[in-house]
């Protein structure tokens, strides 16, 4: 986490802020407490890993984090705005504006092209079809996946297919990426093609990304790395 004068002029002033968060499961003596008062502070244009043993608690904060889920008590702060406590159709409209989601096993729909996945998620995030061509063949080619944009999922490698998911989750330039393991199911290879997409994004267009990882390997690569253990961040 940014404690200098040197890393606020490197990186950002925070863009998202847990303050406080809790987020329990269960009632009466079935509570799994899977968040214990986190405090985490993630600076713009950065990347920030979550790291930690399995039921450690990161999905459940990466779900927090991108307005998925609630927390049971404490704040979300994205961009200055308090982002727990919204209604559920607010929280919806947040994540097709502000947010870019990433997941372990890609999701493209299989029988359309790289391009028509990408199009097809501006459509659902409810941008005007004028400019989606132009913004879809920007985040292609920003992943580094232009030229191979024609080709269905099936045709392309699982690197190349999760750089098509990164596309669709950059087209409608969201403030910030969250990917819940990215790379879990790719080699080490083609997880570190992913994860230098992941630097370049940060480096040309001031994204700020934050991940979950197992992989020491991709931790390295972040700017901070946040271990949680048992719901709380280790210090
Ligand atoms: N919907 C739920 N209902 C009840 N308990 C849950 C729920 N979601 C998560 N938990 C519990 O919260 C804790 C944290 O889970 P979480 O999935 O966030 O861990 P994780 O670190 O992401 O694990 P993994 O690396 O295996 O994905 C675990 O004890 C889990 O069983």
């Amino acid at each position: 986490m940014p404690h200098t004068e040197q890393d606020r002029k490197t990186y950002g002033d925070p863009i998202l802020e847990a303050v406080g968060v809790y987020r329990r499961f269960g009632r009466g003596n079935m509570v799994v407490t899977a968040l214990d008062n986190i405090h985490l502070s993630v600076p713009a244009h950065s990347m920030v890993a979550l790291q930690g043993r399995s039921g450690s608690g990161k999905t459940t904060l990466l779900n927090i984090l991108a307005a998925l889920d609630e927390p049971t008590e404490g704040k979300v702060i994205l961009q200055g705005q308090q982002i727990s406590g919204l209604s559920e159709a607010e929280r919806s409209k947040l994540r097709r504006k502000e947010i870019g989601l990433v997941f372990q096993s890609f999701g493209l729909i299989p029988l359309m092209s790289a391009y028509e996945n990408v199009e097809f998620g501006l459509r659902i995030a409810g941008e005007s079809v004028k400019g989606n061509q132009e913004a879809a063949e920007r985040a292609l080619e920003r992943v580094g996946m232009k030229d191979r944009m024609k080709h269905r999922p099936m045709e392309l490698s699982g690197g190349e297919q999760q750089r098509v998911a990164i596309a669709r989750a950059i087209a409608h330039e969201p403030a910030i990426l969250i990917a819940d393991e990215p790379t879990a199911e790719l080699d080490s290879k083609m997880g570190l093609q992913v994860m230098r997409v992941f630097r370049d994004l940060v480096q040309d267009s001031g994204m700020t990304i934050v991940l979950t990882t197992h992989d020491p390997g991709i931790m390295e690569l972040a700017d901070y790395v946040i271990a949680l253990e048992d719901g709380k961040i280790v210090p």
